[in-house]
């Protein structure tokens, strides 16, 4: 059986046991540094976004997140059906709770901005994004692929709002909240918990799954880069 390149890389990883995801994050970090250091968000870092940007990110986020709860509930409800009992369930669960407390927060926000959150229209790469997750919330996408798209996600958010925080930032006062939100030490670790149910299930994979889950993590990072492009009024 010929194997595909991904799949020759995957077997590499599983004879030396290296951590999967550190290694993949190296191998495509020049698209994970596109999706976290996005002039977006440098903009926000160095103060020069200007409010019209900030306001079309509030508005299309908004609209991501209300997609983002039920691509959550069906990680979870895959992780109930793993076979091994891990404490998965319980990580996924606190992260799809904290979404109630996003969701405020976003509507509190909107009004801080006046940001009608009923009127905004999704842009083609809200919808293409939102439309990609819908696709792993079908029931033959397997718990590992699915975990891992949730992992990046959270993960390019993360990354990019606490480089954000870092010493010698410039970020507006009206902005702290915002990059606190995602770019603190907490969902840090969060985001770590999950890395490593990542690197657990990967562990365990077939060959074809490693090379699945790696091409929607690369995915993942594509629409991140894309959203940025469209907070920024880029096409
Ligand atoms: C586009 C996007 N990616 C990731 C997150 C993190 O939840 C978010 N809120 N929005």
């Amino acid at each position: 059986m010929e194997l595909e390149a991904s799949e020759v890389e995957a077997e590499k990883f599983k004879s030396k046991k290296t951590n999967i995801t550190d290694s993949w994050m190296k191998k495509h970090s020049s698209i994970y540094k596109e999706a976290t250091r996005h002039p977006f968000i440098l903009s926000i870092r160095d103060g020069t976004i200007d409010s019209p940007s900030f306001k079309k990110w509030l508005g299309q986020d908004y609209i991501y997140v209300r997609a983002f709860v039920p691509f959550v509930a069906s990680v979870l409800v895959k992780a109930c059906n793993e076979l091994d009992d891990s404490s998965d369930t319980d990580i996924i669960l606190g992260g799809l709770a904290s979404l109630n407390d996003e969701i405020t927060w976003f509507k509190e926000e909107a009004s801080k901005w006046e940001v009608s959150l009923t009127s905004v229209v999704p842009q083609r790469a809200n919808l293409m994004y939102c439309s990609f997750l819908k696709s792993l919330m079908r029931s033959e996408i397997e718990y590992t692929v699915a975990v891992t798209a949730f992992w990046a996600i959270e993960t390019v958010y993360q990354d990019s709002f606490s480089h954000c925080l870092e010493d010698g930032s410039k970020i507006p006062e009206e902005l702290r909240e915002t990059c606190q939100r995602w770019g603190n030490n907490g969902f840090g670790q969060y985001c770590h918990f999950l890395q490593n149910i990542v690197d657990r299930c990967l562990e365990k994979a077939s060959i074809d799954i490693i090379a699945k889950a790696e091409r929607v993590f690369i995915t993942v990072l594509e629409h991140e880069v894309e959203f940025w492009n469209m907070s920024k009024g880029e096409i």
